[in-house]
Order: structure tokens, then C-alpha cells, then sequence
């Protein structure tokens, strides 16, 4: 796979990809010219001979502001395949997670090891955990990913949920219906509920991260007091633009259907969309590019000042999923504990880091280090370890930046269950308590 014109196209283009900018738009793109109707998403006869097909990913009633659907002109509609039939999941799982009981102590992984044999990102999924239930459209899934290897022949979709892809090591060149994305550490990226793509590594060995959304799309939080601008800015959100590929042998197009995987072998590629327009589109953003909110008078602020995307529920202001990013910034609180404060909260949080070290834990081996991740539930005790907590309590506090270090979380209302394959795994890091061990009685009456 990978030849075809469209994908040449963008391919070739300088430096990158060429992208259509702006988060939510309704975007439209075509790879060959005059592919795209005008006027009308359903001519008796669509452009050059495709076939019109819709996407919805949401409800065809749901309000307008809501609403999520893409119009695709393939060179084949979807529906020409055989039987999906079951195939092993792997180390891939969905929500309801019930092989183990949701656990209440402070949990921390070391990273996952590198393949054993060639390992594409699909296989490479390893399910860490999650809530909700995928039948319900309700909750979150935890996944890590490591693979070597491209998806030859292979597309994949997920009917459960979108999927945001927060790449740690290794670039990953995203092969979507809707055109070429590309995604390097630092980055991340969404793909739509249904929408189906293949995976190609960018670098020998490539690591990361997944939060699978069963709930509702993820959108950008509301400002409030911040104003018009500011955190994630819609025009960083990049589209990809149509790229289609004309492949005429067995593809395997697995789909994740509650939970479980199921394969039917398609007689093409299914990335074979030649033009497009709507707003059920897959994006990457740039962290970097995130407008980082702070004091500039005393006291350490929530994290949810950092919030990138959030899945709304239907209580306003209680998500069923935010992406939070910990992102280079300056730290010039007076008369302040600076590091993340003790806490114990409501939601349940997971962290991750992509690069460098994290301000409330102590970097190394044994520690929080890129590509591990902790779980801290709901109500879980947590805050800055021994280390962090004496050195911040005697720094001098003069401005600092921290600039030497990418953590994210993936923060949910309902706590998160770990897999037995995540709680059994010889990456849980077993002395995690320690962290917190000898913070010294320092009350005087
Ligand atoms: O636990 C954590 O490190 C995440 C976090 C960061 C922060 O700045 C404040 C609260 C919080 O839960
Ligand atoms: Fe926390």
C-alpha cells in the first residue's frame, strides 16, 4: 500500500503535510480536481464515477453546535465487504473493565518493553485500564502502544470511540480516510469514532500513549474569564487534506465493536476517499503551541487550567474525560508551596510523561519517567513526593521556568479499574507508597 496518487500528493509536499487549520470547521478537501460536488452532497451521479457515503459521529438530530458528520467520495462505498468475523483481541480490551476490582492505591508503571517481534500499533495496544462502558458510550479507556512495524495491508477503525494519540517516542504517520497525518512526540492526535486509518512508524521503535473517548467528542473547554483567546487556540487543530489510495488486493480492515476486534478482508483499501468536506475530521495539535495560564500573584491554581480538550457529560463543568497538559511555563508565585499541592480528588487522574521530568515527582529510574504512567483514583491521597516536597518548601522563589519536561493526565469522573494484565504486570512499580514515606511531623504549638 501507499502508492496512489492522492498520497503523493500530499506527500510530496515541502518540509510536511499540507493541512486545513481550525478546530470544529467544516473543512472540505479534494484530491483530484472536480471530485467534491458542489451544491449537494448526493448528485444522482457523484463526480468521476465515486460513490457518496456519510459519516455520522453524532446523532442526526443532535443540535447543530453538536453536530458531527463527514460526506466521503470514495472510489468504492464501504459497504462492499464480506463478514466481519472475531479475532484475538490481544492485549487490547474495552470498558466494562472487570477483571480486577477498581483499586484505591497510588499506582505507577514503568514503561512497556520493547517488542519482542515485529509488532505494528495495533498489536502494539496494551490496555492499562479504563471506565464507562463501550455499549453505553460512556467512559474512557487507558492504552499504551509500542510497535516496529507499519500496518502493511491492515486499516483499523473503532466503533467505541475516538482515539487521542499522544506519541512519546518515534514519530507515527497516520493514514486516515481523510488524508496524512503526522504525529511526533509532542504532538498529539484525534481520530474519530469509525474513521479508519493504518498506522506507519515514523522510527525504528515508536511509544505512546491512547485515550479512547467513549463518551462525547472532545472540544475545546470554554474560557470564561480567560476571555476570547487563550489555553489550545482553534486555528493550531490541523485537518488533514484528501489522500486516497487506488490499492486493488486483500486489505484486512479490523473494526473494535464493544470491546472486541473483528476483521473482514476488504477486496481494496478502504482509505480510498478521494474528496471530502464536513466536520467529523481528524486533527493533530501541537503541544508546544499551547497558551499556558498561570498566577502571577500567589497560589499554585487547579490543573484544570491546563485543560487542552474536554469531553463534556451532562452535568456542566463534570467531564467524562479531560486532556491536560503540563507544559513548559514560568513559575513567579510569591509565598507559595509552587509544585502541585496535596491532594485528594473527586476525579481520578492519569499521567503519563512525554518528555524530561515532572515537577511533583522525582525523575530516574524507579520514578515518573517518559512512557510510564501513574493512576491516582478517586480520592486517592497524592501531591509532591518527600524529595519535591522539601526541596520546594526551602527554595528561594525567585522567577523560575520550568521548561524541562511534557506530562499530560487524563483526568475522568469515574474511577478508573486497571486490567488484570496492568495490575499482574512486572512494570508496576511495587514500592510506589515510598514516595511519600518520612515527610517529617515539622507542627509546633
Ligand atoms: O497530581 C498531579 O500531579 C496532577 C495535579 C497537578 C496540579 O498542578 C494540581 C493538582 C493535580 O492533581
Ligand atoms: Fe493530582
Amino acid at each position: 500500500m501507499g502508492e496512489g496518487t492522492g498520497i503523493e500528493r500530499a506527500r510530496k509536499t515541502a518540509e510536511g503535510l499540507v493541512y486545513a487549520s481550525g478546530f470544529g470547521n467544516e473543512h472540505s478537501s479534494e484530491a483530484v480536481p472536480g471530485a467534491l460536488p458542489v451544491g449537494r452532497n448526493a448528485p444522482q451521479r457523484a463526480p468521476l464515477g465515486l460513490y457518496a457515503e456519510q459519516l455520522s459521529g453524532t446523532a442526526f438530530t443532535e443540535p447543530r453546535a453538536h453536530n458531527r458528520r463527514s460526506w466521503l467520495y470514495r472510489i468504492r462505498p464501504s459497504a462492499a465487504h464480506p463478514p466481519y468475523l472475531r479475532i484475538d483481541n490481544g492485549t487490547l480490551s474495552g470498558a466494562p473493565f472487570a477483571d480486577s476490582a477498581p483499586d484505591p492505591n497510588r499506582l505507577r508503571w514503568d514503561p512497556l518493553p520493547e517488542p519482542a517481534g515485529p509488532t505494528d500499533w495495533l498489536s502494539g495496544l496494551w490496555t492499562l485500564g479504563g471506565n464507562g462502558d463501550a455499549t453505553q458510550r460512556t467512559g474512557m479507556a487507558i492504552h499504551l502502544y509500542v510497535a516496529d512495524a507499519p500496518m502493511t495491508d491492515r486499516v483499523f477503525s473503532d466503533a467505541d470511540g475516538e482515539l487521542l494519540i499522544v506519541p512519546e517516542r518515534g514519530g507515527l504517520l497516520l493514514h486516515t480516510e481523510l488524508g496524512l497525518l503526522r504525529a511526533e512526540p509532542g504532538h498529539v492526535a484525534l481520530i474519530p469514532r469509525g474513521v479508519r486509518f493504518r498506522v506507519e512508524p515514523l522510527d525504528p521503535v515508536v511509544r505512546g500513549y491512547v485515550c479512547e473517548n467513549y463518551g462525547r467528542p472532545f472540544v475545546l473547554p470554554d474560557l470564561g474569564p480567560i476571555g476570547a483567546n487563550g489555553l489550545a487556540n482553534a486555528r493550531d487543530f490541523l485537518a488533514p487534506v484528501a489522500a486516497y489510495e487506488d490499492v486493488e488486493r486483500p486489505v484486512e480492515v479490523v473494526n473494535k465493536f464493544c470491546g472486541n476486534l473483528w476483521a473482514a478482508t476488504y477486496d481494496h483499501s478502504p482509505l480510498d476517499v478521494v474528496a471530502w468536506h464536513g466536520n467529523h475530521v481528524p486533527y493533530v495539535y501541537d503541544l508546544r503551541r499551547f497558551n499556558v495560564m498561570g498566577t502571577i500573584s500567589y497560589d499554585h491554581p487547579d490543573p484544570s487550567i491546563f485543560t487542552v480538550l474536554t469531553s463534556p457529560s451532562d452535568t456542566p463543568g463534570l467531564a467524562g474525560v479531560d486532556f491536560v497538559v503540563f507544559a513548559p511555563r514560568w513559575l513567579v508565585g510569591e509565598d507559595t508551596f509552587r509544585p502541585p499541592y496535596f491532594h485528594r480528588n473527586v476525579m481520578s487522574e492519569y499521567m503519563g510523561l512525554i518528555e524530561g521530568a515532572y515537577d511533583a515527582k522525582t525523575a530516574g529510574p524507579g520514578g515518573f519517567v517518559p512512557g510510564g504512567g501513574s493512576l491516582h483514583n478517586m480520592m486517592s491521597a497524592h501531591g509532591p513526593d518527600h524529595d519535591t516536597f522539601e526541596a520546594a518548601s526551602a527554595a528561594e522563589l525567585t522567577p523560575r521556568k520550568l521548561d524541562d519536561g511534557l506530562a499530560f493526565m487524563f483526568e475522568t469522573r469515574w474511577p478508573v479499574t486497571a486490567t488484570r494484565q496492568a495490575m499482574e504486570s512486572d512494570r508496576l512499580q511495587r514500592g510506589y507508597d515510598a514516595v511519600w514515606q518520612g515527610l517529617e511531623r515539622h507542627f509546633r504549638e
